[in-house]
């Protein structure tokens, strides 16, 4: 499967296509608008989460409430699009303001000036636009339908925040079931409640100093089976798509498995999960620090994933630039903006890592129907029973 997105963040609205989705899967409309809302709540966020109420709008690929396998389209309206439609109209008009909103002292962390560069814009305006994380509205509803082949096979996503500036949380384990509805109430998405306050604090703090947050997400996949991915080739390997895709979302700067960087300082003693057996779970492990992978394949334990994401880079107490016009020192531009985002891209880190995995879990029991990938995933783990 595959997906493109298109659209810019002040522009009327956000496109995707899926494409090799297959047919009668049951798409629950309100699940993708669920994911939508949980992306827009978190705390730390700017005045635009107020002004959108983000709905998808499925225009193609599904009939009476099932996909038919042709490709999926999708559509979110951007409502501040008309506080904008001068500034960002696609043809141009008379007596436009389009200079109105020009950005020309690029924003250090943001990708205005080498995107200026590249594409020759001296409009920094042409490069926020689409480079923004607007765009990962789509993203969420295309992981709200991913989700919806996953829950299928019983297979559950969950997140929870790990960091938050200075403060940081153990990360929390229990049933995922209780996970999520504990993480779905708290503001900043953790169990603690102490953890929250502080967090609450830290995000109030750095708005205060006109200054920005980041942190530590945490992402967690249970029901997959084993196998997903493949040892054979480099660009097959599942853990390693995964930190691509992590990576690809704005902001976010490393990624990590299970232990992660902590293995670097372990014995492997301490490290690596013994294999165990028995008649009713058949192999499994003892502990899961490899997060769910060995050999770039699912080991069958829950996959973990934590992403770190930077600070924001629009600073209300602007950092140094240079006006691209004249060359002379500036600060840099203030465009509204979010002070944390991280509770809010926890989402985000869910629903693209559930698009990885369905889409591993299509490759590996591909087929055109829903049925016929049952009939290949059942006939699967009978093979793995006996083995
Ligand atoms: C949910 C979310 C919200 C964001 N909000 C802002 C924001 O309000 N202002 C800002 O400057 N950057 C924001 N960012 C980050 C920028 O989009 C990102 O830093 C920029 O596109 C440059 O990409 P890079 O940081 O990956 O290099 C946000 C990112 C995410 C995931
Ligand atoms: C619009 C969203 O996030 C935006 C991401 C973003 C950025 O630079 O990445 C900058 C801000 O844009 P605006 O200036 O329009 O408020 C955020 O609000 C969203 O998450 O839906």
């Amino acid at each position: 499967m595959r997906y493109l997105t298109a659209g810019e963040t002040h522009g009327p609205q956000l496109t995707g296509i899926i494409e090799g989705f297959p047919s009668n899967v049951t798409i629950d409309f309100e699940e993708v608008n669920f994911q939508l809302g949980r992306r827009q709540k978190g705390y730390g966020r700017g005045r635009r989460m107020q002004i959108e109420k983000d709905t998808a709008q499925i225009v193609g690929g599904v009939r009476h409430g099932k996909t038919t396998g042709a490709p999926i389209a999708l559509v979110v309206e951007n409502n501040d699009w008309k506080h904008w439609t001068s500034v960002m109209n696609i043809e141009p008009i008379e007596g436009s303001d389009e200079s109105k909103r020009r950005v020309n002292r690029p924003r250090p962390g943001h990708a205005d000036l080498n995107g200026g560069l590249k594409y020759n814009q001296k409009d920094l305006r042409n490069i926020l636009e689409r480079s923004s994380a607007r765009e990962t509205t789509m993203r969420v509803a295309v992981g709200g339908v991913a989700r919806q082949l996953l829950k299928e096979f019983g297979i559950k996503v969950a997140g929870q925040v790990i960091r938050i500036g200075e403060v940081e949380v153990k990360r929390t384990e229990m049933p995922i079931d209780e996970l999520i509805a504990i993480t779905e109430e708290s503001p900043v998405r953790v169990v603690d409640k102490d953890a929250e306050a502080q967090m609450i604090a830290a995000i109030d703090a750095a708005k205060e100093d006109g200054d920005t947050l980041g942190g530590i997400i945490e992402c967690i996949i249970e029901g997959v089976p084993v196998g997903l991915g493949s040892h054979v080739q480099w660009d097959r390997k599942l853990d390693g798509r995964i930190a691509q895709a992590v990576l690809s979302i704005q902001a976010f700067k490393g990624v990590e498995f299970g232990i992660g960087f902590e293995a670097a300082r372990l014995r492997g003693s301490k490290v690596h999960d013994e294999i165990k057996y028995n008649e009713e779970q058949g192999f499994y492990r003892a502990s899961n620090r490899a997060g769910g992978f060995e050999g770039g394949m699912t080991t069958g334990e829950q996959i973990v994933v934590r992403a770190v994401m930077k600070p924001i880079s629009t600073l209300y107490k602007a950092l140094q630039s240079v006006d691209i016009d004249t060359k002379e020192a500036f600060t840099a531009q203030v465009e509204r903006s979010d002070t944390c985002a991280v509770p809010a891209a926890g989402v985000i880190l869910e629903n693209i890592v559930a698009w990885e995995v369905a889409n591993a879990f299509m490759e590996k029991f591909g087929g055109d129907s829903v049925e016929e990938i049952r009939r290949n995933y059942e006939s699967y783990l009978k093979q793995v029973e006996s083995y």
